[in-house]
């Protein structure tokens, strides 16, 4: 029932049929482009091998893609419409009447625009409170932002509909509050590229010294914590009135251009262009985006850890997701090998098995009750002893399944089995581990609560009758 239709699959169409994808729609795509269907489906092996790094956890099965001539096709009984042709109003407007002749009247009209109002896409158009502006920024695929701004004219429940939606697909909807021309980001955007333009063209410095000027610098800053946050912390202990004291006043000296635009003279067009090939010519445009989603990968996974910004969203997209289905053995770890779990012999390092087992004892924790309030009051499990024999290989991409075995349970001893399966079912590896209970503040053993205690013996009552695994018990040189 969820299908999507992309309107347009260049740069942004193509992240945007990524996306849903991914997140178990049906996409259906419609652009008079030849080539459309190629360069979709070479976004969409980019994709596949970053997104689903976000996650410990399975995306839902990927949808079916399907590339269509007819409008009418392409649109019926769909639920979400993204437009992403190129940024004209007129031929917006033209495709939007195409569009609503055989859209279904509640879908959602999303307009990938950079730069127009949500009330001068609905000039003239048959049912205006349909359309709103879903602006996303490249690759949407990673990237979880999209300003979300509606008219005066968008019923509210529009609104609600397209942000819990795109919620759902893992994304951020900033609901902008005010239509204005490019919204914020871009306007953002463009007052530093306006920026940058002068600076080239006044030979102050290169396009790869620019460059360097943000990604060495406060560039790393912005992706965790924004412009006002990073500014509070510059006040120091005084806070942001005092950065405010010393920094206002500067903001009189001449030192920006901001409001002029430098001509796009040929000159300056052919300085630009010929040193960003010398900067990064030596790349392809896929080599390059892999590049940048390997890295935006590994900066998300980072954040996820402390929860900041995009990597706290990710977390929470993850708590969305269905569960595995149970099997006789409870599932503990249901995922994709993430292409930074690879190594340099091509496949599954074997530091990452310690790292999926891990994933699978703290889950299992979880289900016996030895969560995250149950460590906060002083109370855990810690491991002491791991047996791991490495049985098949695991590549990048591949789905993962732990499920685990409770071989003993005993006062403070927590005895698992975890068998690690890939593609087909194959059994990959297994990991014997031995936990004890710990008292956290006196850093010693202790019994596990009695409500623990309960549900861990129940798993193993229950997997007392099962048989012993093959491997278990096993040691080095056996
Ligand atoms: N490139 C970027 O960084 C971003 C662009 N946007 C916005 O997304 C929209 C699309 O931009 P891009 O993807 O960059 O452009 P693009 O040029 O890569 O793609 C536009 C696509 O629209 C197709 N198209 C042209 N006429 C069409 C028609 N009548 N019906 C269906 N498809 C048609 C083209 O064949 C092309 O594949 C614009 O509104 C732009 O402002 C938004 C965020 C970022
Ligand atoms: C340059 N741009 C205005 C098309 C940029 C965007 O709209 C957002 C982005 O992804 O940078």
């Amino acid at each position: 029932m969820k299908t999507a239709a992309i309107i347009g699959g260049g740069v942004i169409g193509g992240g945007w049929a990524a996306r849903f994808l991914l997140n178990g729609w049906d996409v259906r795509v419609f652009d008079p482009d030849p080539q459309a269907e190629r360069k979709i489906s070479e976004v969409l092996a980019n994709a596949r091998r970053s997104l689903p790094s976000l996650y410990d956890k399975m995306l839902p099965a990927e949808g079916v893609l399907s590339f269509h001539d007819d409008m009418a096709d392409a649109v019926a009984g769909t639920s979400w419409i993204q437009e992403s042709v190129p940024e004209q109003l007129d031929l917006k407007h033209k495709i939007y009447a195409q569009i609503q002749k055989h859209a279904p009247k509640d879908a959602i009209l999303g307009s990938s625009t950079s730069g127009f109002r949500a009330s001068q896409l609905q000039d003239g158009a048959l049912n205006p409170g349909q359309i709103i502006v879903a602006h996303p920024f490249n690759p949407v695929y990673l990237l979880p932002l999209v300003e979300l701004v509606p008219s005066p004219q968008t019923p509210a429940s529009v609104t609600e509909r397209a942000t819990s939606l795109l919620t759902s697909i893992g994304m951020k909807p900033l609901v902008i509050r005010k239509e204005i021309d490019a919204h914020i980001a871009d306007r953002l955007l463009e007052a530093v590229w306006r920026e940058g333009l002068w600076l080239i063209k006044d030979g102050i410095c290169t396009t790869e010294e620019l460059d360097d000027s943000i990604r060495y610098g406060f560039g790393l800053r912005w992706a965790q914590m924004g412009l006002f946050e990073t500014y509070r912390i510059a006040g120091g202990e005084a806070g942001m009135k005092h950065f405010m004291a010393q920094f206002g006043p500067a903001l009189k000296w001449p030192w920006t251009k901001l409001m002029d635009v430098p001509e796009f003279t040929e000159e300056l067009v052919d300085l630009i262009a010929s040193q960003s090939d010398a900067q990064s010519g030596h790349l392809s445009i896929r080599e390059l985006e892999r590049l940048r989603d390997d890295n935006l990968v590994g900066m998300m996974r980072a954040l996820k850890k402390s929860g900041s910004g995009a990597g706290g969203l990710i977390t929470a997209h993850e708590a969305m997701l269905p569960d595995p289905e149970p099997v006789d053995l409870p599932v503990t770890v249901s995922r994709r090998i993430p292409q930074s779990w690879t190594d340099y012999n091509g496949h599954m390092n074997e530091a990452n098995y310690t790292e999926a087992s891990s994933q699978a004892t703290d889950r299992f924790m979880e289900m016996i009750g030895c969560d995250a309030a149950y460590i906060a009051s002083g109370r855990s499990y810690f491991t002491v002893e791991n047996h791991i024999r490495f049985l098949n290989e695991l590549h990048e991409g591949d789905e993962l399944t732990i499920t685990t075995q409770v071989l003993k349970a005993e006062g403070k001893k927590m005895h698992l089995f975890h068998r690690l399966t890939g593609p087909d079912g194959k059994l990959a590896a297994t990991v014997e581990t031995l936990l004890l209970h710990m008292d956290t503040n006196a850093r010693a053993t202790s019994l596990p609560s009695e409500e623990v205690s309960a549900m861990l013996t129940a798993y193993a009552d229950a997997h007392a009758a099962l048989s012993l695994p093959e491997g278990a018990g096993r040691h080095v040189g056996q």
